[in-house]
């Protein structure tokens, strides 16, 4: 794969959904953008791709996404959730360190970043756990996992949060040192014990344990204010609530280094769903009201909540197929996140395409201080791009996506919104919506057991 890409030329795309343009790739960067990039020396050979009526966009990044390598490739793997990436729109993906071996240490974020490299598909940005284990009983080692080739600059617990606020704090305090950020998974344990559900009406007439709005903000609150006391940077995972919104809003109000993510999930479905007891409803934060989504929805909309974040979780079919209480919390999230998103954000007109760009690729991008992805669409810059039909539906089937999961909450519904084509530094690795040139190991196609 270190041969020089063939330059592609794109006819009559649309940058951020505006003019459009011809779009001229070559030697993995922008060369030229405009009606006068057929012309240019570079285009000689060019693959030409029709782009009519497409919206061009940088590369999305995903700042949290489990990869279940190591332990679980029987739910997912490095190659087939990074195949769902690149048809999701995606050129890089932060993974989860929830695996097993958790990534608490060098060798296994080596590991991580490696695979992603040799699959080649995106690149794989390994996230380090902040304790070891991430049991919450002491720090990993941070710095060593920094100045690993994976250049780890995310650590999260996520699955877990961590819990104890000396442990959180010096944590902060660690990550300053390479600028680095703590990503929490905001779940205070003491007040979620067996909890199943959001709290609320719905958990009350259900008879399952609930999982109080509380739980979430009480740890952001404190975080935050943990975050300004020794002044370093925060980023909160899959925010979920009304209240947390407001939270984030005071803190950054003050000044704090906060940042914060909704799901897709969080943007469209609520605990209404937990009725059916069907566990692909399942997931951690759970599910909340209308209310909520509404504020989430806003919160995204004026600049409150940074980023959409997947929070990707395939689980293999016998632990979703199952009770609810037994069933694992999770959900699939990187094929279907940019429909999503048009379809409450976009279509709703709470965010134009610079919108878009700015919350799934240039804040993310930025948030976990990855260089060479979330950059405008202009010449000289790195040709991570993605290409949308915003006209285009589609009807969403597990068994038809490449995660080696099937755990999609949208089985069956049209979405919006359709990825024709991802550039990972200029070289096609979605054509047509169909993936191209990469092999992403046996597993891909071959789901459950
Ligand atoms: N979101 C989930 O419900 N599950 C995640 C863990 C997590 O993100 O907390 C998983 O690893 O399956
Ligand atoms: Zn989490
Ligand atoms: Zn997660």
């Amino acid at each position: 794969m270190t041969d020089r890409p063939v330059p592609v030329l794109l006819r009559h795309a649309a940058p951020y959904g505006e003019e459009p343009t011809d779009v001229l790739l070559a030697d993995g960067v922008i060369v030229a953008l405009g009606a006068d990039a057929a012309a240019h020396p570079a285009a000689a050979g060019a693959q030409e791709i029709d782009a009519t009526g497409r919206v061009l966009l940088p590369g999305l990044v995903d700042l949290h996404t489990h990869l279940r390598e190591p332990g679980r490739e029987d739910a997912e793997t490095v190659g087939t959730g990074s195949a769902a990436a690149a048809l999701g729109g995606y050129t890089a993906v932060f993974a989860m360190p929830n695996t097993d071996p958790v990534a608490d240490t060098a060798g296994v974020v080596e590991q991580v970043f490696r695979l992603g490299q040799d699959i080649g598909l995106v690149d794989v940005l390994p996230i380090g756990a902040v304790t070891v284990g991430r049991k919450g009983e002491r720090l990993a080692e941070l710095g060593a996992m920094a100045t690993s080739v994976a250049a780890v600059r995310v650590f999260s617990d996520d699955g877990d949060c961590v819990s104890d606020p000396m442990l959180m704090r010096r944590a902060l305090e660690y990550v300053k040192a390479f600028d680095g950020v703590v990503a929490q998974h905001a779940q205070e344990p003491r007040l979620t014990v067996g909890a199943q559900m959001h709290e609320g009406a719905v958990s009350a007439r259900l008879g399952l344990t609930g999982w109080p709005a509380v739980a979430e903000e009480a740890i952001i609150a404190r975080d935050c204010l943990l975050t300004d006391h020794v002044d370093s940077r925060l980023h909160v995972c899959h925010l979920s609530t009304a209240g947390s919104v407001d939270v984030v809003a005071a803190a950054k109000a003050r000044g704090t280094a906060v940042t914060a993510e909704v799901t897709p999930h969080h943007l469209v479905l609520t605990d209404e769903l937990a009725v059916g007891y069907d566990p692909v409803f399942k997931v951690n934060p759970p599910l909340r009201t209308d209310a909520d989504v509404a504020a989430v929805r806003a919160g995204l909309a004026d600049g409150t909540i940074d980023i959409v974040a997947t929070d990707h979780a395939p689980h293999a079919q016998q632990d979703k197929e199952c009770e609810w209480d037994q069933a694992s919390p999770g959900m699939l999230g990187l094929q279907t996140a940019l429909s999503v998103v048009l379809e409450t954000m976009v279509r709703t007109g709470l965010l134009d395409w610079r919108g878009v760009a700015r919350v799934m690729s240039e804040n993310p991008a930025r948030i976990g201080r990855l260089a060479g992805h979330g950059r405008p669409v202009a010449v000289g810059e790195p040709a991570n791009l993605t290409l949308v039909d915003p006209d285009a539906t589609w009807v969403v089937r597990g068994s038809e996506l490449a995660s080696r999961s099937a755990n999609t909450p949208f089985e069956g519904r049209e979405l919006p919104g359709r990825v024709v084509a991802t550039f990972l530094r200029g070289r096609p690795t979605v054509l047509d919506g169909q993936l191209v040139g990469a092999d992403v190991g046996a597993g891909l196609g071959t789901r459950g057991e």
